[in-house]
C-alpha cells in the first residue's frame, strides 16, 4: 500500500498575509484542493467560498465539514455565476493557487504523472477531452503547436512525429507509454525528465487552463470590494506571464513588484513549491 498523499499548501503565510484576512469577511478560494489555504483563512476568522472543478477534491473538502466554508464544484472561469448563486455581491479577497494538487498528481488513475503508470486522462474536471483522445486524434501539426506553445518544448516537431508514428501502430493509452515515446524521440536531457514539457502541454490543453485563468482574473477583479485583495500563485511561466500582464493592465494596485517565491527551506520541505510565483494586487478604495 502506498502512503496516502498529502497536499502541503505553498507560500502559505505569504498568501494569507497578503490577503489581509479580517474576521467575518468573505473570501474566495478559487482552487480549494486539500483546503490548506482555506483552513488558514478560516483560522483567521474569515468565511470562505471554495471552488474546485475536481469532483473528488470537492467531495473531500465537503467531508471536512469546516464551519465557515461553503464548497462549490465549479470551474473558476465561472466565478461570477458561483457568487451570484451564493448571493454574494462582493468579497474581501480572492485566492487562486493554480494547477494540480499533490493528491491529484500522485493518484495514478488521474494520469498526470509521467512517472506513474495510469490511463492518459489528465482532466481536472469532468468536461473536455482526455489526453489520450488528444494524442490519438489530433493532426500532427496541431500536436506540434500544442507542445510548442503550451509546453515551450523545443523538440515539439520531433515529439509530435514520434507520437503520430506510434499511434499508427497502436493507440497510446497510458502515461508511461507516452513518456517512453517521448524519451525515445529526444533521449535524456540534462534538466528533468524528457516528457515533462509534453505532459505540461497536454494538461494545459486538456483543461484549457490558460483560457480559464484569463476569464477568472476578470471576474475576480470585478468581485473584489474596494480595498479587496487578489492573490495568485502560479507554477508555470505561461500562467505567471498571464497573471503579471493582467495585473499590470487591470488598474489594480500591484503589491508585488517582483513575484514572491519560496525560500530554500520551504523548497526542501516541499519540492512541489520549487517553481511557485505569487503575485498580489489590491482594488483601490476602502
Ligand atoms: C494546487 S491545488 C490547490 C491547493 C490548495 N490551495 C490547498 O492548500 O490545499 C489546485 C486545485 O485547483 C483545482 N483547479 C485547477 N484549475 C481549476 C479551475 N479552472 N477551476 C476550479 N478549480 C481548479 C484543482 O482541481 C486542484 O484541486
Amino acid at each position: 500500500m502506498e502512503p496516502v498523499a498529502q497536499h502541503v499548501p505553498v507560500l502559505y503565510r505569504e498568501a494569507l498575509d497578503l490577503l489581509q484576512v479580517r474576521p467575518g469577511e468573505v473570501y474566495v478560494d478559487a482552487t480549494l484542493g486539500g483546503a490548506g489555504h482555506a483552513r488558514g483563512i478560516l483560522e483567521r476568522g474569515g468565511l470562505v467560498i471554495g471552488l474546485d472543478r475536481d469532483p473528488e477534491a470537492v467531495k473531500r473538502a465537503r467531508a471536512l465539514g469546516l464551519p465557515g466554508l461553503r464548497v462549490y464544484q465549479a470551474n473558476f472561469r465561472h466565478l461570477g455565476e458561483v457568487l451570484r448563486e451564493a448571493g454574494v455581491a462582493q468579497v474581501a479577497g480572492v485566492l487562486a493557487d493554480l494547477g494540480v494538487s499533490s493528491l491529484q498528481l500522485e493518484d495514478p488513475r488521474r494520469g498526470f504523472s509521467y512517472q506513474r503508470e495510469g490511463p492518459l486522462d489528465m482532466r481536472l474536471g469532468e468536461e473536455g477531452p482526455t489526453a489520450a483522445e488528444v494524442v490519438n486524434r489530433l493532426p500532427l501539426e496541431e500536436l506540434r503547436r500544442i507542445l510548442r506553445d503550451l509546453g515551450e518544448e523545443r523538440e515539439a516537431q520531433r515529439i509530435a512525429r514520434a507520437i503520430v508514428a506510434a499511434r499508427e501502430k497502436a493507440p497510446i493509452r497510458t502515461t508511461t507509454q507516452l513518456a517512453e515515446i517521448v524519451r525515445r524521440a529526444v533521449g535524456f536531457r540534462r534538466a528533468g525528465h524528457p516528457a515533462r514539457k509534453t505532459f505540461q502541454a497536454l494538461r494545459l490543453y486538456v483543461n484549457d487552463e490558460l483560457g480559464a485563468l484569463a476569464e477568472f482574473l476578470e471576474q475576480a477583479q470585478e468581485a473584489l470590494a474596494p480595498g479587496g485583495r487578489l492573490v495568485v500563485i502560479a507554477f508555470h511561466s505561461l500562467e505567471d506571464r498571464l497573471v503579471k500582464r493582467f495585473l499590470r493592465e487591470s488598474g489594480l494596485k500591484v503589491l508585488t513588484p517582483r513575484p514572491l517565491t519560496p525560500g530554500p527551506e520551504e523548497v526542501a520541505r516541499n519540492p512541489r513549491a520549487r517553481s511557485a510565483k505569487l503575485r498580489a494586487a489590491a482594488k483601490e478604495g476602502a
